[in-house]
């Protein structure tokens, strides 16, 4: 730390972003409630949530365009209130309404966020990062919603920014689009910066990020790695195993196993066993004591859409704050709940 560095958090340097007992009421509404969340730094998090759950709100919050009404937001060090200037020079942001000149070529764009972050990054590299450098020269007022997104992101990268906040970064992305983005996000991280996005795209989020955090009306109700979540909703998992011959002893051997729910002979060589997610290597391990050999196998897990309405549609009575601190609860899905 330098001399002039107001960075209080002595885990500055390990911490991107911390919350703790973070609200915001807009008068009845209550936006957030007690949220208190740990993104460590060089991790992709990726901020998840039906409508209206809170997420603008929180990312308004580490940028200082929206004060909290209880608790505290820090971001790389800086507290985002009383150091927003300090924040907002060290984090590349893509905001959900974002605002582009039509009359300003996207290379103005670029020259202008180069000159705010104070870089001497070269506007057609960053454009070339993004894939529109061909239309470096063009008005943005013609360009098209993906290509605005993708100028908006690149004004972001201006500076090598050590922290990313991107709000729902696939929005007007044909899936090319949307997977250049994930490849982004991806080079970003390996150079260093802890990337921050909000999402509905789960299949964005799961293809990309280390852990995940679930806002629910206001509170965060799961953090954790995407399997983990999953394997801890402890909805069974179907392995349907192809082998050389189902006879009876196999089907004897796998449906003495605990863990198994149902076994089913689909036809002489095939056989669909429903389990808990723990037991499919157990399952695989008693064909082969049986006697018989698995030419191939396929596992269906519990779909992104069901494990989303899983944490965020369930009965909410078990989530209030003792303490404010974001600790495992018992979710009634049984999945690595915090009470925040
Ligand atoms: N300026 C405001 N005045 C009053 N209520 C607000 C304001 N901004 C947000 N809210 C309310 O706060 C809650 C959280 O909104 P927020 O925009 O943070 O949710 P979100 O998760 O980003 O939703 P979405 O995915 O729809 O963008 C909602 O109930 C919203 O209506």
């Amino acid at each position: 730390m330098s001399q002039l560095d107001t960075r209080a958090d002595p885990l500055a340097d390990e911490i991107a972003i911390e919350l703790v007992g973070l609200g915001k009421q807009y008068g009845d509404v209550t936006a957030l409630n007690d949220v208190t969340l740990t993104v460590r730094r060089g991790e992709i998090f990726g901020f998840l949530g039906p409508n209206g759950a809170g997420k603008s709100t929180t990312i308004d919050i580490l940028l200082d365009f929206v004060r909290p009404t209880g608790g505290t937001a820090t971001v790389l060090g800086y507290d985002a209130q009383d150091d927003s200037l300090a924040v907002r020079q060290a984090v590349g942001v893509l905001p959900d309404g974002y605002h582009l000149y039509d009359r300003l070529t996207a290379r103005q764009h670029l020259e202008f966020a180069i000159a705010s972050k104070g870089s001497d990054d070269d506007p057609v590299e960053l454009l070339e990062r993004v894939g529109i450098a061909d239309a470096a020269d063009r008005k943005a007022g013609g360009f098209s919603k993906g290509m605005k997104q993708r100028l908006v992101l690149a004004m972001a990268l201006a500076g090598s920014p050590e922290l990313l906040i991107l709000d729902e970064p696939s929005t007007g992305l044909d899936p090319n689009g949307a997977r250049e983005m994930r490849e982004i996000i991806r080079a970003e991280r390996d150079h260093g910066a802890t990337v921050f996005f909000s999402s509905h795209v789960l299949e964005q989020v799961e293809a990309v990020c280390d852990r995940v955090g679930i806002l629910r009306n206001g509170k965060l109700v799961a953090v954790d790695t995407i399997d983990a979540l999953r394997d801890a909703l402890g909805t069974d998992a179907r392995l349907v195993l192809t082998v050389q011959s189902v006879t009876d002893d196999v089907i004897d051997a796998v449906t003495a196993l605990p863990g198994v729910a149902d076994v089913h002979a689909d036809s002489e060589t095939r056989l669909t066993v429903t389990c808990a997610p723990e037991t499919k290597t157990a399952v695989m391990h008693a064909v082969e004591v049986a006697g018989e050999t698995i030419v191939d196998f396929d596992i269906e897990e519990t779909s992104l859409e069901e494990m989303f309405a899983a944490y965020t549609t369930e009965d909410d009575t078990d989530t209030s704050s003792k303490d404010g601190e974001a600790e495992p609860a018992t979710p009634s899905a049984g999945g690595e709940e915090v009470r925040a």
